[in-house]
């Protein structure tokens, strides 16, 4: 079963809660929500204010984005602010055993995230520790770029990797994903598909989250 999991990057922030409430209805699976700090990625986003007001108006699990450097000192900020899963890249993470054991003690579900350019080596001695792999298919740092091909080989390699392990880790792909590339990276192993611009500017979220999900 694909998930889907909406940015709210891409969404009207004036009205941030009718944006949720309407994927939500749309038939959504995750909310992603996209953490920048103007330090390893060249955008400022969100905090865990934003966080904490969004956690009760929606039952999706929030899945929290952090593009940010020193993670470890914020972690446990979105986890009481209401993050179900948070993850962090390899890049802003020399001790990652120490960042993933900081997440889950924290109390949410950790993932790990791999910019295109760094290859899957990177999390084979942490793979059994983490809830959820996520590639990134664009540089990050900003929603409506276009999506990185060379990323596909990656996605097969984390998908065995994942069915080495033989338990239950989410193949998340994020960046540049519409139905076309989305059915590429579903042929490849993904699992989840983050989609900012590809649902938030589309009229018809419903339609728009149906489109990827059956674009295999
Ligand atoms: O992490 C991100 C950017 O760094 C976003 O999740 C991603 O870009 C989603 O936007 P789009 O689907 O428009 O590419
Ligand atoms: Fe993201």
């Amino acid at each position: 079963m694909i998930k889907i999991a909406p940015s709210i990057l891409s969404a009207d922030f004036s009205k941030l809660g009718e944006e949720i409430a309407d994927v939500e209805k749309g038939g959504a699976d995750y909310i992603h929500i996209d953490v920048m700090d103007g330090h390893f990625v060249p955008n400022i986003t969100i905090g865990p204010l934003v966080v904490d007001a969004v956690r009760p108006i929606t039952k999706l699990p929030l899945d929290v984005h952090l593009m940010i450097e020193n993670p470890d000192r914020y972690i446990k900020d979105f986890a009481s602010a209401g993050a179900d899963i948070i993850s962090v890249h390899v890049e802003a993470c020399p001790h990652l055993h120490r960042s993933i054991q900081l997440i889950r003690d924290s109390g949410a579900k950790p993932g790990v995230v791999l910019n295109p350019a760094t290859p899957v080596s990177t999390i084979q001695h942490i793979i059994e520790d983490v809830e959820l792999v996520l590639l990134m298919t664009v540089n990050p740092g900003f929603g409506g770029q276009s999506f990185i091909p060379s990323v596909i080989p990656k996605i097969t390699e984390v998908r065995s990797l994942v069915n080495q392990v033989g338990k239950s880790i989410d193949v998340e792909v994020d960046g540049g994903v519409n139905p076309d590339t989305a059915r590429q990276c579903i042929e490849a192993g993904a699992d989840v598909l983050v989609a900012g611009s590809a649902i938030y500017k589309s009229r018809n979220r419903k339609k728009a989250i149906e489109s990827l999900r059956d674009s295999m």
